[in-house]
């Protein structure tokens, strides 16, 4: 049994009053035994919301990460130093990263090796876009960017030790949601991707839905059988909307 995992990502919002406000209203509200709960915000409010969190149950991940160690990378975030800073997680491979910066699979294969080695969690982002979809290929683009991470991994000690978010690129951001089928079916795929390296570890790596997820869908989405959590970008920056998303997850009724 995979227990569910609801990430907020709060993406480049907020200052440091609105962050005290969220996280004062989220860490209130922790002890979820039931479900793991986790916030990425702007690398500068890291260390803020570690001062605040590392009382509560709530992990604290970050947005990206630099595929290099450390040296003369202006601007750049390493591992190293999120795990300094208390992350567990990580979000990799974004598709607003994936689009604005160029990233490509390999180098979020890079990432994801960077972020095992100082024991970092991190959460692999895919999804297709609009046109993919349209043109019949969704499929071959969720194999390939499952499989260029995979295989970087392969011969490692860290095999399979990822989260991976099902991001339908059409969905993030534009209120339309994939139907809890339709996302439960790219779900099913992924997992049978990671079938391919090894079925008992496919079995234990939470894919999370993200896209869209607000307190209204998300108990539909959360209930099919490969849909482990949610990445949330806009609902995560509301905290009852938020709440309400992790109480779907834990089974409970919504707590207004
Ligand atoms: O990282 C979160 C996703 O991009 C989803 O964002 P959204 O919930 O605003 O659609």
């Amino acid at each position: 049994m995979r227990r569910k995992l609801v990430v907020g990502n709060w993406k480049m919002n907020g200052n440091r009053q609105t962050v005290l406000e969220l996280l004062g209203a989220i860490g209130a509200r922790t002890a979820r035994p039931e479900c793991d709960v986790a916030i990425c915000p702007p690398f500068v409010y890291l260390d803020l919301c570690e001062r605040v969190l590392s009382a509560t149950a709530v992990a604290l991940g970050a947005q990206d990460l630099s595929e290099h160690a450390n040296g003369a990378r202006t601007g750049e975030v390493s591992a190293t130093m999120l795990a300094d800073l208390g992350c567990r997680y990580v979000l990799l491979g974004h598709s607003e990263r994936r689009t604005s910066h160029g990233e490509c699979d390999e180098t979020v294969a890079r990432k994801t090796l960077r972020a095992l080695a100082v024991g970092l969690n991190p959460i692999v982002c895919v999804g297709e876009t609009w046109d993919e979809r349209m043109s019949g290929r969704t499929y071959d683009v969720l194999s390939r960017q499952i499989r260029v991470v995979a295989d970087a991994l392969t011969e490692s000690e860290h095999f399979m030790s990822f989260t991976v978010a099902y991001e339908p690129v059409w969905a993030i951001g534009s209120g339309v949601t994939a139907t809890a089928t339709v996302a439960q079916q790219a779900h099913a795929f992924i997992r049978q991707c990671l079938a391919r390296y090894s079925a008992t570890a496919s079995q234990r790596v939470r894919i999370l839905y993200g896209g869209s997820m607000k307190p209204d869908n998300a108990p539909e989405l959360l209930a099919m059988p490969d849909i482990d959590g949610g990445l949330i970008g806009g609902a995560s920056l509301d905290a009852q909307q938020f709440l309400s998303i992790l109480d779907a997850a834990a089974g409970l009724e919504a707590v207004q």
